[in-house]
C-alpha cells in the first residue's frame, strides 16, 4: 500500500510556501486585482501561489496531472506585462526559511516565461484515472481581498479518489479550542504564533492541523468534530458571499433543526477546516442558482480533512461529492458537511426546505 508520506510533505511544505507570497501580497496592499470572464476576481496572489505551487509539484511528480484553478493567458503579451513583472518579482522572492525545505521543493523558478508555462500547466481535464493534483491557489479571493478568511487548497486524487488533502489558513487561530469567528483583520493575523494554521488529511489516516511557519513544517496535532449531543445545539458556517450560498435557505434549515446560534459566516475552505477541528460543526452551502457547477478544487481537499475528522460531506441530496467527472462537481449540488451521526438528520431538514421552495 501506498503511505503517501511524501505526497504530503511535499504539499504542505508547497502550500505553506504559496501562503507565504500570498501573505506579502495582502501586505503590500496593492493586489493586482484582474477580473475574470465570469466577473470573479483574480489577484497577484493568486496566480504567485499557483506558479509555486505546481513547480513544486513538477519537480515531485513530473508524470502527474494538474487541474488548478487559474490560467496565465491575462499575463501574457504586452498587455499583461507589468501585472507578470509583479508576479514574477512575488513569485522569485518568496522562500522558506529552510534550506531543506526549500531543497524539497525543488527551489526557484527559472524565468518569467517559464512562469507563465508552469501557471498554465494546471490546465488537465481530470477524470477518473490515475494521479490528478487539484489546486485553488487562493479559495476565498473575496476573503483575501476584504482581510477576511481564505485558504491555499491543495489535494491528490488517485483514480478519482481524494488521497491527500492541504488547507493553508492564514487568517484562523492555531489553537483548535479557539472560538469559530468570521473573518479577522489583517492586523491580528501578524500576530506572530497566534495566526495561521495547515489542515491536512491523508486517506485512513486520520486529519491534523499544525502551526504555519516560515521555515520547515511544525508539529502536527491530531483533529476531530466535536462530538454533538444535541443537533439544536449546533454551530454552522455558511459564506460571507449571499451570491455563492443561499443564506435564506440556511437560516430555514437550521431553524427546522432548532439551531438557535446565528451563523458563523467565513470564506473559502476554512469552513471545512473549522469544522474537521471541532471550532464548528456544520457547513452549509445552499445553491443560489440552477446553472452553477462547483468546482473540484473548491472542495477535494475539504472534503477528506472533515470525513477523516469524523464526518460526512455531501450534496443537498445526501449522495457523496463526485470528484471523478473532470473539473467541476457537474453531478452535486451544494454542500452539507455534518459530523457523521447526525449528517442524516441535517440532509433531512435541507430536503424539506428545498423541497417546499419548488
Ligand atoms: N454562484 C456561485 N455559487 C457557489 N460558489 C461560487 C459561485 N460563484 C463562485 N463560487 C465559488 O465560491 C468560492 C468561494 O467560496 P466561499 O463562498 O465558500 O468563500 C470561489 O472560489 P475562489 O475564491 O477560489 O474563486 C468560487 O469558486
Ligand atoms: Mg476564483
Ligand atoms: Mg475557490
Ligand atoms: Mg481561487
Amino acid at each position: 500500500m501506498t503511505s503517501y508520506d511524501h505526497e504530503l510533505n511535499v504539499a504542505l511544505l508547497a502550500v505553506q510556501r504559496a501562503t507565504l507570497l500570498t501573505k506579502s501580497v495582502f501586505h503590500s496592499h496593492a493586489k493586482g486585482t484582474l477580473n475574470k470572464s465570469d466577473a470573479s476576481p483574480v489577484t497577484i496572489g493568486d496566480f504567485g501561489a499557483q506558479a509555486l505551487i505546481i513547480s513544486a509539484l513538477q519537480h515531485n511528480f513530473p508524470d502527474d496531472e494538474i487541474v488548478a484553478e487559474e490560467e496565465a493567458k491575462d499575463l501574457r503579451g504586452d498587455e499583461g506585462k507589468t501585472t507578470r513583472e509583479t508576479v514574477w518579482d512575488l513569485v522569485k522572492g518568496t522562500k522558506l526559511e529552510d534550506g531543506k525545505a526549500e531543497e524539497v521543493l525543488g527551489g526557484a523558478l527559472k524565468s518569467d516565461e517559464s512562469m507563465l508555462d508552469i501557471i498554465d500547466k494546471g490546465a488537465s481535464q481530470g477524470g477518473s484515472k490515475g494521479r490528478i493534483w487539484a489546486i485553488d491557489p487562493i479559495d476565498g479571493t473575496k476573503g483575501f481581498l476584504r482581510g477576511g478568511q481564505y485558504a491555499v487548497c491543495l489535494a491528490l486524487m488517485v483514480d478519482g479518489d481524494v488521497k491527500v488533502g492541504v488547507l493553508g489558513c492564514p487568517n484562523l487561530p492555531v489553537s483548535d479550542s479557539e472560538p469559530l469567528e468570521e473573518g479577522i483583520g489583517a492586523d491580528a493575523s501578524d500576530e506572530e504564533g497566534k495566526f495561521g494554521v495547515l489542515f491536512s488529511a491523508v486517506q485512513g489516516k486520520g486529519a491534523h492541523s499544525r502551526a504555519f511557519s516560515k521555515a520547515g513544517l511544525q508539529e502536527a496535532h491530531s483533529i476531530q468534530m466535536s462530538p454533538l449531543k444535541n443537533i439544536s445545539d449546533a454551530t454552522f458556517c455558511e459564506s460571507v458571499e449571499a451570491g455563492h450560498s443561499s443564506q435564506g435557505d440556511a437560516a430555514a434549515i437550521a431553524s427546522k433543526l432548532g439551531i438557535t446560534k446565528p451563523s458563523v459566516r467565513m470564506d473559502s475552505q476554512a469552513k471545512y477546516g473549522s469544522i474537521a477541528r471541532g471550532a464548528g460543526d456544520l457547513y452549509l452551502r445552499l445553491p443560489v442558482r440552477k446553472d452553477y457547477v462547483e468546482k473540484i478544487w473548491d472542495h477535494a481537499a475539504g472534503d477528506l480533512i472533515v470525513r477523516e475528522a469524523g464526518g460526512m460531506v455531501t450534496d443537498v441530496e445526501g449522495n457523496r461529492l463526485n470528484f471523478r467527472l473532470g473539473r467541476t462537481l457537474k453531478e452535486n449540488k451544494g454542500v452539507i458537511a455534518a459530523p457523521k451521526d447526525v449528517h442524516s438528520k441535517v440532509i433531512e431538514a435541507v430536503k424539506e426546505v428545498l423541497a417546499g421552495k419548488q
